[in-house]
């Protein structure tokens, strides 16, 4: 009976993908690979262009070069062609891999990723995980195809007294679940 594990999602069937693994016994993560060839825009060259613009131009930023550098700076969101699914009362969490900011420069923005049970096929995006990735070195970084991107951990979570969801049903993912002003 499936409890819980990984799938490829459609649009990825032909794509050769492998599911994510564990590299020895003892491993707690499951490396995922990154679905495909893509580079990571480090997020200091805009930075640098700013500041040679300025010194040489004294000029004031201008709109144009705000919306540039907020391109630059938002998290890259690196696909994987993989969704997770598991009991209820678990949550896989998405984690940086050591190497990435000792050998890469390469961070995750929101500090973990949660991938909650309900998000898998999901009518947006069928539950396709994405690592979000910021690269703060000062070179593009290319990745490719099946390189090793991060880990996930399956893990139980635990439920406060008088538990009531707001919502019952999630439609996808990154804000979807937003019914509030600030959201
Ligand atoms: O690094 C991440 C984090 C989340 N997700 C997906 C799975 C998760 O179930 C969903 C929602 O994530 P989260 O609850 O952290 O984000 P939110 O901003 O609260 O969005 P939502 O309103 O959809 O819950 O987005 C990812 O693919 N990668
Ligand atoms: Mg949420």
């Amino acid at each position: 009976m499936k409890k819980r594990g990984f799938e490829i999602v459609s649009k990825y069937h032909n794509a050769g993908l492998h599911l994510p693994q564990r590299q020895t016994i003892a491993s707690a993560g499951y490396d995922f690979e990154c679905a495909q060839d893509i580079v990571l825009p480090s997020i200091w060259c805009m930075n640098f262009v700013r500041i040679f613009r300025l010194i040489r131009n004294s000029h004031e930023l201008n709109e144009r070069d705000l919306e540039l550098a907020e391109k630059v700076l938002k998290p890259f969101l690196v696909p994987t062609g993989i969704k997770a699914y598991m009991p209820e009362d678990e949550v896989l969490i998405l984690a940086n891999r050591s190497s990435n900011t000792y050998k890469r420069n390469v961070t995750l923005p929101n500090g973990i990723g949660v991938i909650d049970s309900d998000y898998y096929n999901n009518e947006k995006n069928e539950g396709e995980i994405y690592f979000q990735m910021i690269n703060y070195g000062v070179r593009p970084l290319k990745i490719k195809k099946g390189e090793r991107i991060g880990q996930g951990i399956f893990m139980p979570y635990l439920k406060a007294d008088n538990d009531e969801p707001v919502q019952r049903q999630r439609l996808g993912g990154f804000g979807s679940s937003g019914t509030r002003n600030e959201e």
